[in-house]
């Protein structure tokens, strides 16, 4: 069994979790509060600055010129496309480029993207795409799946969000991650799988808490 399968069966019902979470089901239907959209997107960019840098981390530790591409690639794709979605929904909230960048991150965007930064600066290749996989994995099928809601597409706020996420090329992104990972813990010890799991399960575990956070718009206490 591939370990991209041995993870999938494993968080499942994470997973649906996630899927069921009362934000991703009112992007689904177009009944999430606009407020709510708006602490999202804030707080997303945010994360979105400090993920990228996982990318960049991705190619130093690359060990050949195809996977250092490749993470050059999602870096631009990361800062030009889809942090350009923020940016067309920034201007239509009334929110500037430079407030978006100055913006004070949540404690969860805080935890969350320092988790992934520790694990991906301290490990290997594989530690760091176990890290960054759920985030696109996770919005792949999430993406997919709000895009099989009649109408959900065409929402005249929501719907841009999940023709980005659903679009192929995302799909193209996450398969490629997967398949990484996939190559990378081929041939490595059970202990080892076990923490690649663990930091799997904890980047998904955080996806949870990014979209309760952003529906209760917490911010410190
Ligand atoms: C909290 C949070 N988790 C996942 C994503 C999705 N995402 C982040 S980078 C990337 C791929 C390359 O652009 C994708 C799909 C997000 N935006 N916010």
């Amino acid at each position: 069994m591939k370990f991209s399968e041995r993870l999938q069966q494993k968080l499942r019902p994470i997973w649906r979790q996630n899927h069921d979470h009362p934000f991703v089901q009112e992007l689904g239907n177009g009944t999430l509060a606009k407020e709510k959209f708006r602490f999202y997107m804030i707080q997303d960019y945010l994360y979105l600055i400090e993920y990228s840098k996982l990318f960049a981390l991705g190619a130093v530790k690359a060990a050949d010129l195809g996977t250092m591409g490749k993470f050059a690639a999602l870096l631009h794709a990361t800062l030009h496309d889809e942090m350009a979605l923020h940016r067309s929904y920034a201007a239509r909230f009334g929110i500037s480029e430079d407030e978006l960048e100055e913006a004070e991150p949540s404690p969860i965007t805080l935890a969350y993207t320092h988790y992934m930064l520790h694990e991906a600066q301290n490990g290997s290749l594989a530690e760091l795409v176990a890290a960054l996989l759920p985030c696109m994995w996770g919005y792949w099928e999430i993406g997919k799946e709000l895009n099989a809601i009649p109408g959900a597409a065409e929402h005249e706020l929501y719907g841009e969000w999940i023709r980005m996420y659903s679009s192929p090329e995302y799909g193209e992104l996450a398969g490629w991650c997967i398949d990484l990972l996939d190559t990378l813990a081929a041939g490595k010890t059970e202990a080892e799988l076990a923490k690649l799991e663990t930091i799997f399960l904890n980047t998904t575990r955080f996806e949870y808490m990014f979209w309760d956070m952003s529906y209760h718009g917490q911010m410190w206490p």
